[in-house]
């Protein structure tokens, strides 16, 4: 049995990956990119990050602080802001998830600073 270890910190961050995720409506950030609809997509993209593989490493208990959590978020939004042209659907999500994610995060850093 995966034996996961719940210590406040890790509730945390499955908590705020939640909350993010419930932002991204048409789940176009939770899985993996995939290679075989964007073929070309790793010629641009060198460090693809997606809400599965972060809920992978907090299972893994990859994240030691706050700060490499919101890196791995932000990097999902460069990457899509990378990709994807301005007017694209994509793009314009990707700006309304850096929108909602600001918030959700601030909130998170007091919480984090809370627990110690
Ligand atoms: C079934 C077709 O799916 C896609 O082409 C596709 C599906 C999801 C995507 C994506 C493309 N591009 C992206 O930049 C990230 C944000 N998500």
């Amino acid at each position: 049995v995966l034996e996961v270890q719940l210590t406040p910190f890790n509730i945390l961050l499955r908590a705020v990956l939640s909350q993010l995720q419930e932002k991204d409506q048409y789940s176009i950030f939770a899985q993996p990119v995939s290679i075989k609809e964007v073929p070309d997509y790793l010629d641009h993209i060198k460090h693809p990050m997606d809400y599965s593989t972060m809920r992978k490493r907090i299972d893994a208990h990859n994240y030691r602080s706050l700060e490499e959590f919101e890196a791995d978020f932000n990097l999902i939004i460069s990457n899509c802001m990378t990709y994807n042209a301005k007017d694209t659907f994509f793009y314009k999500a990707a700006q309304r998830m850096q929108d909602h994610g600001g918030s959700i995060l601030r909130r998170a850093r007091r919480e984090a600073e809370r627990i110690g």
